[in-house]
């Protein structure tokens, strides 16, 4: 684990001492949007097929809101993959592009490191190398890599491609959208890592009351109508489900994220089976591939690197909460 400085890479952990033991997540240097042809020509990068390629780990729940935007609105055809390997060691996130069949290649210029793609794109870069990464093949560069912003550009920007119209983040729910967003980032979704990278009580503690005090927020409100939003699926609640879907699998034991597991959260539980079951998410969740990432990069928390064989969950068990659906709205 590490990150570039002045076109170099330096191995190194997380730096937690200027924060009084907390951990501080960087800001996204790429931020550029795509535009629709002829509609808009503010950004450079149009919203063209086979242009496109995202770079994931399957472990990371950043990574992940990506992969299910790219299934909702069918951008498969659209938008390539190349998933890095499981283990971020020295080198940081890398590929294994030794065979042929490797699932783990940079299929567009075979790096064997991430941080190589980094350079390619901004040799100055400075900071740590993360997924998800939208590179654009035709410039050559990072289109983006912040993944609240790729999710929103897959969201309306290839719409007259795929022809897929669902909104994930509709005009009149925007207010609402952000407002919960807000709060599930800060507490749940850098939440858990707050608490996991924590190297000190206090800031730990604060990170897993302020996680447990939201989860019993959405534990409340999930008791009076099917998502997070009323009863239609938004960008809120994938933005909510990819740390969820991880919690009793890694954060419960390996970030010390453990009053309880969300199985013990009854609606909770059903609602991420329900999120689960919807058509194409079951095939972007590999639980094995993200208990040997985190239990298996993270030596200053796992030094042994043994991954955990347990728990044991069935997130195809029945949901019950279709009932919702022939209630009135709120
Ligand atoms: N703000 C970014 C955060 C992405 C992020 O932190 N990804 C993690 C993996 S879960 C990463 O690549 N970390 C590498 C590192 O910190 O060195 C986003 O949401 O896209």
């Amino acid at each position: 684990m590490g990150l570039l400085v002045d076109g170099q890479w330096v191995d190194e952990w997380y730096d937690t001492k200027a924060n009084q033991g907390e951990f501080k997540r960087q800001q996204s240097r790429f931020r550029h949007q795509i535009s629709k042809e002829g509609n808009d020509t503010s950004s450079p990068y149009i919203a063209e097929a086979d242009r496109y390629h995202l770079y994931v780990s399957l472990a990371c729940p950043w990574a992940h809101r990506t992969l299910i935007f790219r299934q909702l609105k069918q951008l498969q055809p659209i938008i390539s993959v190349s998933v890095v390997q499981p283990k971020m060691l020295d080198n940081g996130w890398e590929f294994s592009p030794q065979s042929e069949q490797s699932p783990y290649k940079d299929d567009i210029y075979g790096h064997d490191y991430l941080y190589q793609l980094y350079l390619q794109a901004a040799p100055d870069y400075q900071g740590r190398v993360t997924v998800p990464v939208l590179w654009d093949k035709q410039t050559q560069t990072i289109v983006n890599n912040e993944s609240s912003d790729i999710i929103r550009i897959m969201n309306s920007t290839f719409n007259h491609l795929t022809g897929n119209q669902n909104d994930y983040y509709p005009q009149a729910l925007r207010g609402e959208i952000d407002a919960i967003n807000q709060r599930v980032y800060d507490t749940i979704n850098n939440g858990v890592y707050r608490a996991g990278f924590a190297t000190s009580q206090s800031a730990y503690e604060q990170a897993f009351d302020a996680l447990f005090a939201s989860l019993d927020w959405l534990e409340q409100r999930l008791a009076t109508q099917r998502y997070l939003i009323g009863n239609q699926i938004t960008e809120a609640d994938w933005r909510l489900f990819t740390t969820l879907v991880r919690f009793d699998a890694v954060y419960f034991g390996h970030f010390k994220c453990n009053r309880q597991q969300l199985l013990d959260y009854h609606h909770l539980s059903q609602y991420l089976r329900d999120l689960y079951q919807q058509p194409g998410i079951a095939a972007t969740v590999d639980l094995d591939y993200s208990k040997l990432h985190y239990y298996g990069s993270h030596k200053t928390i796992n030094p042994t690197g043994v991954i955990p064989k347990g728990p044991l969950l069935d997130f195809n068990a029945p949901h019950q909460r279709d009932h919702w659906e022939t209630l009135e709205p709120k």
